[in-house]
Parts: structure tokens; sequence; C-alpha cells
């Protein structure tokens, strides 16, 4: 069998609504596939048994179905889904890499992030590709219709995720239909202050970039214990923290590796003062899907 890697990743860092993205050095999915006649799931690890094994309902499936490359695949979750850390787009990602090389299908790293992003149809009615981006290409993403700009990044962050679960559809729905003229100002500068810190691999001026004053404010109430979370890692000297993707996950970004632990703790901690229970990664940016063997 066939088989890859594909990390988790968090979508919109805050200023970057359906534009940025991070490839996370953990968790990851590891998906496995081998020719058949049909595509046939099967699906283990975390959250499983939320994961549909009809190839239609799953995002690898579609991926299959979209690259004419029918396959037995194994899927085992390192990444919950509905847990803003891009659970649904490492399947997609993982298996568009994986059935490329398996078909010899010869499609650049490019041609499989749009590939993938119509797995992430299936789920959330929309071919977003934020999350498959970096799946795929590793680092930070930018990602418009024009096409895919990538940045080798290298931060230490933390992301902690709630058991609770917040579905992509309905954070949707939360979100504004229109923003401000002085809303948009702000946000631009939050973005462009956001990418200049990837550039320099500057914890300062990424966690400044992560403040948006739209989305995340909307979603964040769907997030029980959201306020005190970030305010927790904050003071443990995270330098700013953003609701991971559609949520529940929360990401915050430290100064370096050491003080990960204090922040992942603070936010466990804040999260179990609010009655819920949580688990934190402290991870960082990596690198995009890896085929790890046959
Ligand atoms: N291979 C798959 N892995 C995980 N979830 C899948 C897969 N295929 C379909 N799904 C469905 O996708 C939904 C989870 O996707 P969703 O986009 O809501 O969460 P996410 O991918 O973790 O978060 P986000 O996109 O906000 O980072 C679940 O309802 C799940 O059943
Ligand atoms: N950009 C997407 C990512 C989640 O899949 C959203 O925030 O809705």
């Amino acid at each position: 069998m066939l088989t890859v890697r594909a990390p988790a990743t968090s979508a919109n860092l805050g200023s970057g609504f359906d534009v940025f993205g991070v490839a996370l050095t953990r968790p990851a999915d590891v998906v496995r596939v081998e020719r058949a006649s049909e595509t046939t799931i099967e699906v283990t690890g975390a959250g499983a048994e939320f994961v549909p094994t009809e190839p239609a309902e799953n995002t690898a499936g579609v991926v299959a179905r979209e690259l004419d490359a029918p396959a037995h695949i194994e899927i085992d979750k390192g990444v919950r889904p509905s847990s803003g850390l891009g659970s649904s787009a490492s399947s997609a990602a993982g298996a568009a890499v994986a059935l490329n090389e398996l078909y010899d299908r010869g499609l650049s790293r490019e041609e499989l992030v749009w590939l993938a992003a119509e797995g992430e149809a299936v789920v959330s009615g929309e071919a977003h590709a934020d999350n498959v981006a970096p799946s795929i290409l590793g680092g930070f993403t930018i990602v418009t219709d024009e096409g895919i700009t990538r940045i080798d990044a290298d931060l230490p962050v933390v992301v902690c995720l709630p058991e609770t679960v917040v579905s992509t559809r309905e954070a949707r729905g939360v979100v504004p239909e229109s923003v401000e003229m002085d809303q948009m100002v702000e946000t631009v500068g939050n973005a462009s202050t956001l990418v200049a810190g990837m550039c320099r691999d500057d914890p300062e001026l990424v966690g400044r970039g992560l403040t948006d004053p739209v989305v995340t404010p909307a979603r964040a109430d769907l997030i029980e214990g959201y306020d005190a979370v970030a305010d927790a890692a904050r003071e443990a000297g995270a330098t700013g923290v953003t609701v991971s993707g559609a949520g529940p996950g929360v990401l915050a970004v430290c100064r370096d590796c050491d003080q990960r632990r204090a922040v992942a703790s603070a936010m466990v901690g804040a999260f179990g003062e609010a009655g819920v229970d949580a688990q934190a990664y402290q991870t960082g940016i990596g690198r995009g899907a890896e085929i790890l063997g046959e």
C-alpha cells in the first residue's frame, strides 16, 4: 500500500479569512491507498465514528472520483473531525497526493490543491482551498482565485482543542455578510502585518496580525470559554490568539518553542475552568503531505 502523511492545518489566522493557512507539524492524518476496481474507505483513529465511509460523502472518496483513481483507502485520523484543524482537508490532501502517485497521474502539487478542494465541497458546500493548500504544500499559504502563494515560515504555535464540536457549515452561517470601511482598513493592516511576520519568522508581527474585527468575534461566541482561553494564552506569553479555522480549536502564536508548554497548560486550564475538557498540541508551522513509502 502507498502511504502518505498529511498534516493538520489552521486556516484564516484571524485577518485572512478564507485566504491564509498554515501546515502544522502535528497532528496529521495517515492515508494508505491500493488500486481497486471501485473505491472503498476504512476509517480509524480520532473521531473515526463521525467520518462517513461512503465514498461520495468522504473527502478522500470525492478526490478518488475526481482523479478517476478507484482505490481501497485506509484513513488513520490523527485530526479529529469538526476541530478547526482541517480534519476533512487532511484526508483530501493525503488522498490526492497518494492517488496521484499510485496512478502516476503526474499532476503538480498546485494542481492537486484544486483537486483536493473539490473534496472539501462535500463537507462545507464550497470548494475552498485554504486548508488543503497548506496540507499539500506546507508552510504558510495565501489562496486567492488567481493562485496560491507559499511562504516557507517557521514559528512555534499551540493549538488547543476543546471536547466540543463546531461544524464548518454552522460557523460559516454566523459570518457577517458585509463589513464597514473601518473594519476593512483594520483587516488589511492586520493581514499585511501578518504576511510581513511570516516572511521574517517574527512571532510579534504574526501575533499582532492575527487580530480580526469581523469573523473571529462572531465565531468566538460559538466556543464556550473562548475569551478566557485567549486571555490565559496571552498572559502566559502568546503574542496573539485566534480561532483556528471554523473552530472550536484555538490557535496561539508563541515567542519560542520553550514557551509552548506554559501557553498550552494555560489554555487547557482556562477551558477547564469554563467546564470544558480540552487537549493542546505544542506544534509549529511544518511541511506539506509526505509520501512515507509503499
Ligand atoms: N475524511 C474525512 N475526515 C474528516 N471528516 C470528514 C471526512 N470526510 C467527510 N468528513 C466530514 O467533515 C466534517 C468535518 O469537517 P469540518 O470542515 O466541519 O471540520 P474540520 O475539517 O475539522 O475543520 P476546519 O475546516 O474548520 O478546519 C464532519 O462532519 C465529517 O463527517
Ligand atoms: N476558511 C474556512 C476554513 C474552515 O474550513 C472557514 O473559516 O470557514
